[in-house]
């Protein structure tokens, strides 16, 4: 059995993955050898010819591994020099064994003063602290940190860079920039997370020789954004098919002279596979829109009484409501009159129930028709304020744990946008997306993705498997086109990232 990649393991399913370990058998003390072994291996292979390896060991069992590498690098021929945070004397357990094993003299932290910048400068192994950081860093270790960054010494972090939260990627009052951080058996919410992601440079996992089993049965409901995760539910255009058996998504567009983004979004819907795309826009509008479109269909809905009439034909399928829509009783009236249907709220659709957001809430709590519960929600982090006001405003919160408590508040799909978009479902079940470039963040990209994942809705994935294939895709057409990406050549690469994940 392997660990799949997309396995993620926050700090506490790691721990408890050691303790069954333990409890299988297996010396917790092999363990940390294996990990600090893998450590040196690491820095020997980045850096063959280093001059000096500086091994920063701190209290607990992320300093073990620190000194078992300082040994293990001793013993190759490196000159290692070691510094400790809190007195050596007192550590505990497997550590302590480590220390004892470990003939270098060290020297307290205080000692220090890094020498980078240049060729022959130090390479720092980051054993400060790991999966065990319990509070923000401060006094010397935090200028410490400082002053390696400062230095811009290369830094080899053990599991984690120092300072950065495993669980939710935040920085703890200060956190090491490292080039490369090797952790052991899963990856840790901190390493896909921001700003943690950013810090951690290039992330290995190394096996120190955990069973798969025990890992698997540690690992809780968070895992990355993959195809792994949701392919099996992807649709899969069939020769015979006709196109409404792909489905029918109507994307609402605002008045004439904001009809751009629900145009992005009903071309992004048309290439992501559904079979009919119709834009329902009010009656002013229609003339401006109707130079624009081609495969993509027209409809008049000027009101609540129209958008009914039109909701009682059962082979629409999905809809998208939100992009350049406005704020307002009609954003409201409208959603509401959807909430029973599969639904993508997005943009001003999230903004108008700033106000009043249980409304929606209770609406969504309200179980009718064939297609209950496929609800996506994609706030920003502004409109996702505007919604869940105490939550984003809970400091003991990471972003995944606030789109957990999102989701089940809303009882919709959350996609929490952002460089690391979370989307979690009410059940508890939740991803983090890590493929998107940093050009993604571009006017009209938004629409592009409720568009794709309207489509898919549209076409029965069902909703938290159409939210995570959605934000991948519209991640890897972003990643196609590179730098200076529009909205528009967005939709044009769609159809390359599906192709992609077809064949594959
Ligand atoms: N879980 C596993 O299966 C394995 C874990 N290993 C290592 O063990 C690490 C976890 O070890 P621990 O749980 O001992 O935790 P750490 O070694 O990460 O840190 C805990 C120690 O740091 C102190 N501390 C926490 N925050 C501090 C702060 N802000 N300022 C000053 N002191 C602070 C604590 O009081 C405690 O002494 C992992 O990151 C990994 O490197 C490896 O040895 C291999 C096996
Ligand atoms: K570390």
């Amino acid at each position: 059995m392997l660990i799949p990649s997309h396995t993620l393991l926050a700090p506490d399913e790691m721990a408890e993955a050691d303790r069954r370990a333990a409890l299988s058998g297996l010396s917790s003390y092999g363990l940390m050898e294996q990990a600090g072994r893998a450590v040196a291996a690491e820095v020997l292979r980045h850096f063959p010819v280093l001059e000096r390896a500086v091994v920063l060991c701190g209290p607990g069992n992320n300093g073990g591994d620190g000194y078992v590498a300082a040994r293990v690098l001793a013993e190759s021929g490196v000159p290692v020099a070691l510094f400790y945070l809190g007195d050596p004397d007192r550590l505990k357990g497997d550590a302590e064994r480590a220390h004892r094993n470990c003939k270098i003299n060290g020297a307290p932290l205080s000692a220090y003063r890094p020498d980078g910048g240049k060729a022959d400068g130090d390479v720092v192994i980051d054993a400060l602290f790991g999966a065990g950081l319990a509070r923000p860093l401060e006094g010397e270790v935090k200028a410490l940190v400082e002053a390696v960054n400062e230095a811009e010494c290369p830094v080899v972090a053990v599991d984690l860079p120092s300072g950065i939260d495993g669980r939710t990627g935040r920085v703890m009052g200060a956190a090491l920039r490292a080039q490369h951080t090797i952790t052991f058996m899963a990856r840790k919410p901190g390493h896909l997370l921001l700003p943690g992601r950013d810090l951690c440079g290039h992330v290995t996992v190394t096996d120190i020789g955990i069973p798969a089993r025990i890992v698997a049965a540690c690992a809780g409901r968070l895992a990355e954004n993959g195809p792994a995760v949701w392919q099996a539910s992807l649709p899969r255009p069939e020769t015979a098919q006709h196109k409404f058996v792909r489905g029918h998504l109507m994307v609402f567009s605002g008045g004439p002279s904001a009809t751009g983004a629900g145009r992005l979004s009903a071309a992004a819907g048309l290439r992501t596979g559904a079979g009919l795309v119709t834009i329902a826009a009010p009656g002013n509008a229609l003339s401006v829109l109707a130079t624009q479109l081609t495969a993509v269909m027209l409809k008049r809905i000027d009101d609540l009484d129209g958008l009914e009439g039109v909701l009682e034909d059962k082979r629409l399928t999905a809809f998208v409501l939100g992009p350049g829509f406005g704020i307002g009783e009609r954003a409201r009236a409208f959603a509401l009159a959807l909430s029973g249907r599969a639904l993508v709220l997005d943009a001003d659709g999230i903004s108008s129930f700033s106000e009043d957001p249980q409304s929606l809430f209770d609406a969504f709590r309200q179980e009718r028709g064939e297609e209950q519960g496929q609800r996506v929600l994609t706030p920003h982090e502004g409109e996702f304020a505007r919604l869940f006001a105490d939550i984003a405003g809970d400091r003991s919160l990471g972003k995944v744990e606030k789109a957990r408590a999102a989701a089940s508040r809303a009882n919709a799909v959350i996609v929490y946008k952002g460089a690391d978009t979370v989307i979690a479902a009410p059940d508890g079940r939740a991803l983090i997306n890590a493929n998107a470039p940093p050009w993604l963040a571009t006017a009209g990209s938004g629409d592009v993705l409720a568009g794709i994942i309207g489509a898919l809705l549209a076409q029965k994935m069902p909703a938290f498997e159409a939210a995570a294939a959605g934000v991948w895709l519209h991640g890897d057409a972003g990643g196609r086109l590179g730098a200076g990406l529009t909205a528009e050549d967005l939709v044009g690469a769609i159809g390359p990232a599906l192709a992609g994940l077809l064949a594959g």
